[in-house]
């Protein structure tokens, strides 16, 4: 189920409504947007929300998985990437990257459908059971749109961890227009990014990019910088409030060689404000003012400012959406995982009930638990239970022979 439809004939209704809704007390939304129909969405990238569509797939399902983060893995690739783990049943030791790249590669025969650097900000009921689902990309779209894609969920599945992993932001009069034009939040400094920067760029005779941090993901943003072909003609300064950096020593190694080079300056300050310019319609960044180590005004040029002052995890419109929640966690009912409202199931660090431990591995069965529920919601009947040794359905779905 993938087409696009414009649901302007259903009805909006936050969740909390739900429970007493009758179709009366619905506000209708004629001029709703465009919207994808599917089966399951996944809001959490994390290790349980990726079980959780390996459990789906499985059942033929395909899962849309969101996440603020531009990879998959949550607080394992956030907060522990490269420490070891331990306690994963039949995996006597792996790293919380590793272990992410594992999950990965076992929901690769489902093709789920990852939506990054997104944030669910609304969860609507609709009048046939369905949730329409806000998107929020953290950047404008390609099509010059805000960023927003709607879809139309069956079921949903919140696997939102300690929250949505969110860049902190620097907090500058001005700089919220700019936002997805010339300041980027921790961008991924992958080969299509810095692309598309450099034709950002391209009008620019000697255009300057300021990197603004002093951890792993500042110095790898300004060291991918220096070094990437698309940029040769930007100067890039790293921009911290001191001279000490945080991140492995190859990386600090590649910075001090661009530093000795000449090719990256570092420059010790914190930001004051933005020079900004009206350039038609839109205000174009020009420089940045900042207060050196000796307490003295100075102006930094700029043309792209690339901010990397860490992510947070923030629970936001989740605790907004009406669902049952006690002390910021998710009730669930514990044979199915099923929050208060219809449709919508929960799993991992999120949830709460007698006995809850937050371990990978009790969102790994409550993850099941959940999917196997929401198959039975959405087929109408009993599920049988196979199993992956067995079973010539599940064989076929997961893409391997099948010995008759
Ligand atoms: C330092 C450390 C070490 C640990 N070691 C172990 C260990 O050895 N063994 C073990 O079992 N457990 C360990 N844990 C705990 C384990 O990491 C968690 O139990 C596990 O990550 C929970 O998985 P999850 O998928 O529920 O949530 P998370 O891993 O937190 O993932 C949730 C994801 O949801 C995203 N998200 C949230 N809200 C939204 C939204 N509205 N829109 C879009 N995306 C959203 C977040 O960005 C995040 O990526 C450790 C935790 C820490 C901090």
């Amino acid at each position: 189920m993938t087409d696009t439809q414009r649901p302007d004939t259903v009805s909006d209704t936050p969740i909390a409504a739900t429970a007493a809704a009758s179709a009366a007390s619905t506000a209708f939304s004629l001029d709703a947007p465009a919207a994808q129909e599917v089966d399951a969405l996944i809001i959490g990238a994390g290790p349980v929300g990726l079980f959780t569509a390996f459990q789906l797939g499985l059942q033929g399902v395909q899962a849309h998985i969101c996440d603020t983060l531009p990879v998959m893995g949550g607080q394992c690739i956030e907060l522990y990437a490269d420490k070891p783990i331990y306690d994963i049943p039949g995996i006597p030791l792996c790293t919380g990257r590793e272990l992410a790249a594992k999950l990965q590669q076992q929901i690769a025969p489902f093709a789920p459908i990852f939506h990054p650097r997104t944030q669910v900000a609304q969860v609507l009921a609709q009048g046939d059971g369905r949730w329409r689902v806000q998107l929020q990309g953290q950047e404008p779209g390609p099509d010059g749109g805000d960023g927003t894609t709607w879809l139309l969920a069956r079921t949903i599945f919140v696997t939102a961890g300690v929250g949505a992993f969110v860049p902190k932001q620097l907090r500058l009069p001005g700089i919220e227009a700019l936002v997805g034009r010339q300041v980027f939040y921790h961008p991924d400094p992958g080969d299509d990014w810095m692309a598309q920067q450099a034709a950002a760029l391209a009008a620019s005779r000697a255009p300057k990019i300021v990197v603004h941090g002093g951890d792993e993901a500042a110095v790898q943003a300004a060291v991918a910088a220096a070094q990437h072909p698309s940029l040769a003609k930007a100067s890039v300064a790293l921009l911290h409030r001191r001279d000490q950096f945080s991140a492995p020593q190859a990386l600090l190694d590649a910075l001090a060689a661009l530093r000795a080079s000449g090719r990256l300056e570092v420059v010790i300050g914190m930001p004051q404000s933005l020079e900004v310019a009206e350039d038609g319609a839109a205000a174009r960044l020009q420089a940045m003012a900042y207060i050196d180590a000796d307490g003295q005004d100075q102006r930094l040029p700029c043309d792209q400012l690339w901010v990397c002052q860490g992510i947070s995890p923030k629970l936001g419109p989740l605790l907004e959406w009406g669902l049952a929640i006690e002390k910021k966690q998710l009730q669930v009912a514990t044979d199915t995982f099923a929050t208060s409202a219809t449709g919508i199931y929960a799993a991992g660090d999120i949830v709460s009930y007698p006995g809850k431990r937050k371990l990978i591995l009790s969102g790994f069965y409550e993850a099941t638990m959940a999917a196997m529920a929401a198959i039975e919601y959405l087929r109408g009947e009993k599920l049988l239970l196979e199993y992956t040794t067995t079973s010539k359905r599940l064989h076929e779905r997961l893409g391997v022979s099948h010995p008759d």
